[in-house]
């Protein structure tokens, strides 16, 4: 491997064309995969905007050279489509770095690897794509990985962009922790509101509850969180912008699939295996889940 490793990215979406601006603007371009052919992709953030020339490569059978990482930032709804991108861009050693919500990249990815190392990430920034494709980073481009050696591919590509990279020993506990973020911004998609909704006290109070329902599984799972977290959770909803919504409330208000399972029905799977009771999930999953697949 040179100073870089070569990476490919599968997704440019709203976090796909955060990662590939980061790598662009220090002239190490991953070569982008999707399903639109975008001419180029273009990130807006305070202060400027970055140009990523395109286009983006939208057939597989075309891609002529592997690569040291694969970034996927498709949605879990997306992953069987997005498969045999894997196939075409992956080595034998390539890594692949999900940059995904959900606790449970590992076990979903595996059925489309042959072996490779998957990388799970938290990924914490919001990024919002607008009406022109293009997206809009509302805070700064932040990732957290595992300790692991395969980590390592991941700093090396990411050394000196925009997008900084913290490892964690203790993983679960950090996925867990925005995987209780993610659940309650479900109920967003529910009210059909930006994080605005939290300020008011009904929904505050519904909140604390669902996290402590969630907390519960995650401690369940091994993750080691205090009480405060509900409460900090919710305290983060207040002090953030009125109109910051979730990457699940955009895919709502656009009528696409919805990951209600990776985000929420999680808690209620896994509260069912170690017999917690999930009565708040019982509700906000079959709603989130008719949202997403109907019927009617
Ligand atoms: N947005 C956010 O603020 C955050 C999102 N996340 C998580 O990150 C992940 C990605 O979310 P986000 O970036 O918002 O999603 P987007 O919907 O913005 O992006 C998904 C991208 O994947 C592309 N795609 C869809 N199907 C395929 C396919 N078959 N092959 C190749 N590319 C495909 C889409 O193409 P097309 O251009 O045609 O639509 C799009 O470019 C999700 O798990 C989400 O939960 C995590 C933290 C924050
Ligand atoms: C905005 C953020 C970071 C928290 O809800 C997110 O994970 C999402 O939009 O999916």
């Amino acid at each position: 491997m040179s100073e870089y490793p070569t990476v490919a990215l599968i997704g440019p979406g709203a976090i796909g064309t955060t990662i590939a601006a980061a790598l662009h603007e220090v002239g190490r371009t991953p070569t982008m995969c999707g399903r639109t052919a975008h001419p180029q992709l273009e990130l807006r953030f305070d202060g400027g905007h970055i140009v990523v020339p395109g286009p983006v490569q939208i057939d597989p059978a075309a891609i002529q050279n592997t690569f040291d990482l694969v970034f996927v930032a498709v949605k879990s709804t997306q992953l069987e489509a997005m498969a045999p991108w894997l196939s075409a861009l992956c080595h034998a050693n390539s890594v692949v770095c999900v940059l995904q919500n959900g606790v449970e990249q590992q076990t979903l990815f595996a059925p489309y690897l042959s072996g490779n190392t998957v990388l799970p990430s938290v990924v914490w920034f919001p990024a919002q794509r607008e009406a022109d494709a293009s997206v809009w980073l509302r805070s700064k481009a932040r990732l957290t990985l595992p300790d692991t050696p395969a980590t390592r591919v991941v700093l090396a590509a990411l050394h000196g962009t925009r997008c900084s990279v913290d490892v964690a020993q203790d993983f679960t506990s950090v996925a867990w922790r925005k995987l209780l973020q993610n659940a309650v911004a479900g109920l967003m998609v529910l009210a059909g509101r930006r994080a605005g909704m939290f300020s008011r006290t009904d929904i505050s109070s519904l909140s604390l509850a669902y996290l402590r329902e969630c907390l519960a599984v995650a401690r369940a799972e091994g993750a080691i969180l205090g009480d405060e977290v509900p409460q900090e959770i919710v305290d983060g909803f207040h002090r953030s912008p009125a109109d910051l919504g979730t990457s699940i409330l955009a895919d709502r208000q656009a009528g696409r699939p919805l990951e209600w399972d990776i985000r929420n029905g999680v808690v209620q799977r896994y509260g069912q295996a170690h017999g917690i009771p999930t009565p708040i999930s019982d509700v906000v999953v079959p709603l989130l889940a008719a949202a997403s697949d109907g019927p009617g």
